[in-house]
């Protein structure tokens, strides 16, 4: 029994292991420490997270002063706050937004500028693709609530969550070109997991303005919202919660199944659903929904 029990144990510890990985570490030269260092020193605004009781958290981007551009010291904030969000067992779904009424405006261009040595460019493209990876691995399900505008790491952070919803008048736009670099944050390599590599390719090298309507048409987005800008976040909220009904072990084990599909080969994800499914089968929450059932209706 014991010896049951502890292979349980190892098994789970390796399934988080594999869930919360970094992409980068020494071996590819990222020195995390370093990075956390060097970043702070670039300060302005901050990331708020707020965990509501019904499983579904909202995370807020909040520089308005600089249209929520994403500063150093933010970049440590969202590291941070995702590693709350990995650690939330309770979490179901999350709402990713910006604060008054506009998205993201991307990196700041005063800590991009602080940043601009190759070496340093490089350390924050790794802390960023770290982060972000581990944001769309989330065993929750996201939203990325777009309003206003989502340019160049703006753009590129929608990207990493599960689902995106934008207001009318929105604009989703992948600015990169214009200052002669590509996504660094991960943000070109799942814009082609999610439209695919052709237009993929048209929003890179055009630096188009998406709006919501051609996002909706090319599958970037999954609806759009139309209430007013100070109700959006809760048509968002009201637009997740049918997906996050029921118990949070269902709906954070569909999500792994969903997190592991996008990244592994068919014969592993199928191997990740066996033992996904293992976890969740006999569970309380199972027998209890057996019995009900059960019953005659
Ligand atoms: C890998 C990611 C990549 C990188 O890190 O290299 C990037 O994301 S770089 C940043 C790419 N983003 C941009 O180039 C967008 C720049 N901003 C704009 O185009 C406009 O500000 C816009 C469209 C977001 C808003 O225009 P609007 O006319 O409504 O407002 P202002 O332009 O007057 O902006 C208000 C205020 O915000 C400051 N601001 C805006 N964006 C940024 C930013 N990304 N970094 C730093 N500061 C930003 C702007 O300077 C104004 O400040 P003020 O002190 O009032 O002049």
């Amino acid at each position: 029994m014991a010896l049951t029990i502890l292979k349980c144990v190892l098994k789970n510890a390796t399934a988080r292991r594999c869930l919360y990985r970094r992409l980068y570490n020494s071996s590819h030269g990222f020195n995390e420490t370093e990075a956390k260092k060097k970043l702070a020193q670039c300060s302005g605004g901050s990331i708020n997270l707020c965990k509501g009781e019904n499983g579904i958290a909202e995370l807020c981007i909040n520089h308005p002063s600089r249209k929520n551009a994403i500063s150093g010291s933010m970049m440590l904030e969202l590291e941070e706050r995702v590693s709350d969000l990995e650690n939330w067992k309770e979490g179901k779904g999350l709402i990713v937004y910006g604060a008054e009424h506009t998205f993201c405006s991307g990196g700041d261009l005063h800590s991009v500028k602080a940043l601009s040595s190759p070496k340093d460019g490089l350390m924050m493209c790794m802390f960023m693709q770290n982060t972000l990876t581990r944001l769309q691995r989330l065993p929750l399900i996201s939203v990325a609530l777009v309003q206003g505008k989502a340019l160049g790491g703006g753009a590129e952070v929608c990207t990493a969550c599960d689902f995106r919803l934008m207001t009318e008048g929105s604009e989703i736009r992948f600015v990169h070109k214009h200052m002669a670099i590509v996504p660094g944050w991960g943000g070109a390599s799942r814009l082609i997991q999610l439209v695919g590599s052709r237009q993929a390719l048209k929003l890179l090298s055009s630096a188009l303005g998406i709006h919501p309507e051609y996002a909706l048409r090319i599958g970037l987005t999954d609806d759009i919202l139309s209430s007013a800008a100070d109700r959006a976040l809760e048509e968002a909220k009201t637009w997740l919660t049918p997906y996050t009904k029921g118990p949070a072990d269902t709906t954070r084990a569909i999500k792994k199944i969903v997190a592991s599909g996008r990244e592994h080969l068919f014969e592993d994800t199928l191997r990740k659903e066996k033992d996904i499914f293992g976890t969740v089968w006999g569970s309380p929450a199972h027998l209890q929904a057996l019995s009900k059932a059960m019953k005659p209706n």
